[in-house]
């Protein structure tokens, strides 16, 4: 399988600032990769640079075959899906979710007058069935809950059928029914052979989806433990990565859950 993404020793500064120290990561089609950190790790620094919007201090970054700083960014993110919470904000509240998803074939977030074609329509509705929100295409994006705006900027992210696509934070701010409705769609789109590789940023191995394959982990700019999911994520590693004692479980539906280790002079009993 060849490379998607692959960093080498990326270093990002900002001013004193050490955001990422010295991060090499690879990422290959076919693989679904959670990225956990706690707050400030420098999760969000990292999807920067894998959707071409940051510049890498030092280091080197190829994004699907080309090295950052010897090409067009402009040429190489249409192939990048990116989902966060910056994207949010660049959405027309008063848009409707349908063009919401459509306009991405242009790179533009409000629809204006670009000609759509039949097929772009039809991988609209398409998408927007697959994230299960085909009742809400005629509402405007600003009427949405919190749970069907995440819903509806994944399908936007993928409608340019891209080979890398970055999710950061998808859970974030949905309710307990919002996020095992995410989940159950992440693992939908994980399991599919057609999904391009993703990277799915999270605080909560919860919301880790069944069909997720591998796993990096991240503290303070540094990368603490990274490979498959099964092996790499151990209690010693998500302890490392939040700095406290934990320890984890995994469900036989293939989900996970973390609490903090107890001493036993404070378990009651
Ligand atoms: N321009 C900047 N100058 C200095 N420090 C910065 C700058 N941008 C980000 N940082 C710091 O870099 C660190 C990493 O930020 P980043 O947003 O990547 O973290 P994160 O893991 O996504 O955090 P969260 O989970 O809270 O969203 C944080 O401590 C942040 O305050």
């Amino acid at each position: 399988m060849s490379a998607v993404l692959e960093l080498a020793e990326v270093t990002v500064r900002r001013g004193q600032a050490l955001l990422l120290d010295r991060v090499s990561w690879v990422v290959r089609e076919g693989e679904r990769w959670v990225l956990l950190g706690a707050n400030g790790a420098g999760k969000t620094t990292l999807m920067q640079v894998a959707a071409a919007q940051m510049f890498p201090s030092s280091g080197a970054a190829g994004i699907l075959g080309e090295l950052i700083g010897t090409v067009d960014v402009f040429e190489l993110r249409p192939r990048i899906g990116v989902s966060s919470a910056a994207t949010a904000e660049l959405i027309p509240r008063d848009e409707t979710v349908r063009n919401v998803v459509l306009s991405a074939s242009y790179a533009v977030f409000g629809r204006w007058r670009e000609q759509y074609d039949d097929v772009d329509h039809r991988r609209a509705d398409e998408l927007l069935r697959e994230v299960g929100v085909t009742h809400l295409a005629d509402r405007t994006f600003g009427t949405l809950s919190e749970g069907e705006r995440k819903r509806v900027q994944i399908a936007r992210a993928l409608m340019t059928d891209p080979e890398l696509l970055l999710l950061d934070e998808p859970a974030a701010g949905l309710d307990l029914g919002g996020r095992e409705d995410l989940v159950s769609t992440l693992s939908v789109l994980a399991y599919d052979t057609a999904s391009p590789a993703t990277v799915l940023v999270s605080h909560h191995v919860e919301e880790i989806p069944p069909g997720f394959t591998h796993v990096l982990m991240i503290r303070g700019g540094r990368v603490v433990a990274q490979g498959p999911l099964a092996t790499t994520m151990t209690a010693e590693a998500l302890s490392a990565t939040f700095g406290m004692p934990l320890v984890l479980e995994q469900h036989p539906d293939g989900r996970y859950a973390a609490r903090r280790r107890q001493h036993r002079s404070s378990v009651p009993g």
